[in-house]
């Protein structure tokens, strides 16, 4: 099953920096594992912001959860979710 998520990260303005680059060093990570597992085939940045749009392929919605609930950013980020099936007019 195929997702585009959006995350919009909003660190708190006053969080030390040392404490954001420790959660973005394991953001990072986090991120890499899930890219070479398959399951996070793609990401994207939004030009201009602390944002990115995402696809993920996993089993199920429980499955998604997990993983974005597991994101060290998670407390930090808006996600919105938008499942994805497939287009009739795809040739592939
Ligand atoms: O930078 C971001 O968009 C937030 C987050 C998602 C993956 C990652 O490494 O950081």
């Amino acid at each position: 099953m195929k997702y585009l998520v959006h995350m919009d990260v909003n660190l708190p303005a006053g969080m030390p920096a040392e404490e954001a680059a420790e959660i973005k060093a394991q953001e990072k990570a986090y991120s890499q594992e899930l890219q070479r597992s398959g399951k996070w085939p793609e990401i994207w940045r939004v030009v201009g912001e602390y944002a990115n749009y995402s696809i993920f392929d996993v089993e199920s919605n429980d499955e998604l959860h997990g993983i974005l609930q597991g994101l060290p950013l998670f407390p930090y980020m808006d996600i919105t979710v938008v499942p994805l099936a497939k287009h009739p007019s795809d040739v592939k």
